[in-house]
């Protein structure tokens, strides 16, 4: 195991104390039972329709191993498998069990260096960190992660799969990603019971996204610009984005001025990408 020095939990002092803090602050929320991590890693998918062309270099990451039950269950399937957990004392426990083609690391997975290859990632993420994990995954681009199964709040999985319309997060994502719903897992089934039940998010890059990974900032610096207006459609917006030829803008990119921003689908954002690029270049 490399144990790097990990970072204690914040205001940590005694030991049974900081346990405690480890519990909260690192969103400690174990399966309770094997079957359910089971039913949770099984949604990994293990074809080589995952990475075409170099299935063998392609390496399942577990993001948050904790107690182990899902590493074991996943170690099961006999492929190379890297158990992240930042905490020493649970990464310690885990790897004293040497799983076989497992690789336990003590390490904070936001600010751990991956292998160049591709990867599928899987985790019963921490509530707190959630967020930061997920955008840390999808910022290593569709070619490197082929497949992402991330267990999160109920609600938090309602708003990446579109229970409540479109918002700045997967205006930003969606040209490169799908966001599924997968199997859903009451609260009830982990220890100590969490604030709320948990989803599945099932995330899938896309074979051709529609704008080339290379331009996911200027994309990404474009929506955030739409969204920071605060305008409910696209035609005030463009207003406030473009002193003069937003008309135009939006005309060209073939887009009702009417229409609300929350509501626009991912050939209508790429079109207001290329059309304001246009415009920008003028
Ligand atoms: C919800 S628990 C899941 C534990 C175990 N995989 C399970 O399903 O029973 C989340 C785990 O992620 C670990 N964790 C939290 N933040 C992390 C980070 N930034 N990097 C790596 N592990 C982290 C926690 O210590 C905890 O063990």
């Amino acid at each position: 195991m490399k144990s790097k020095s990990p970072r204690p939990p914040r205001s940590a002092s005694a030991p049974a104390a900081s346990r405690c803090v480890a519990r909260r602050e690192w969103g400690q929320n174990f399966f309770r039972a094997a079957a359910a991590a089971c039913r949770f890693s099984a949604q990994l998918d293990s074809s080589d329709a995952i990475a075409p062309g170099s299935p063998n270099d392609l390496l399942t990451v577990e993001i948050g191993a904790g107690s182990g039950r899902v590493t074991k269950a996943l170690a099961s399937t006999g492929s190379p498998l890297l158990a992240v957990e930042i905490d020493t004392q649970w990464a310690r426990r885990l790897a004293a069990e040497s799983l076989p083609d497992v690789t336990v690391v003590n390490e904070d997975f936001l600010t751990l260096q991956l292998p160049g290859q591709p990867v599928r990632l899987i985790g019963n993420l921490p509530f707190v960190s959630g967020t930061k994990i997920l955008r840390r995954c999808l910022e290593l681009g569709p070619d490197r992660m082929r497949q992402g199964v991330f267990l999160l709040q109920r609600e938090y999985v309602g708003k990446r799969t579109g229970a409540w319309g479109g918002n700045l997060f997967n205006a930003q994502w969606e040209p490169w990603y799908a966001f599924e719903k997968g199997l859903a897992f009451s609260r009830q089934e982990f220890n100590p019971v969490p604030r709320a039940d948990t989803q599945t998010l099932m995330v899938t890059p896309h074979r051709k996204p529609p704008v080339p990974w290379r331009e996911r900032t200027a994309y990404q610096r474009f929506t955030q610009q739409v969204f920071d207006t605060g305008q409910m459609t696209i035609g005030e917006a463009a207003r406030k984005v473009l002193r003069r030829g937003h008309a135009q803008f939006v005309r060209g990119a073939g887009v009702r001025p009417a229409d609300r921003v929350k509501d626009l689908t991912v050939p209508e954002w790429t079109a207001l990408f290329r059309a304001h690029q246009r415009t920008a270049d003028c």
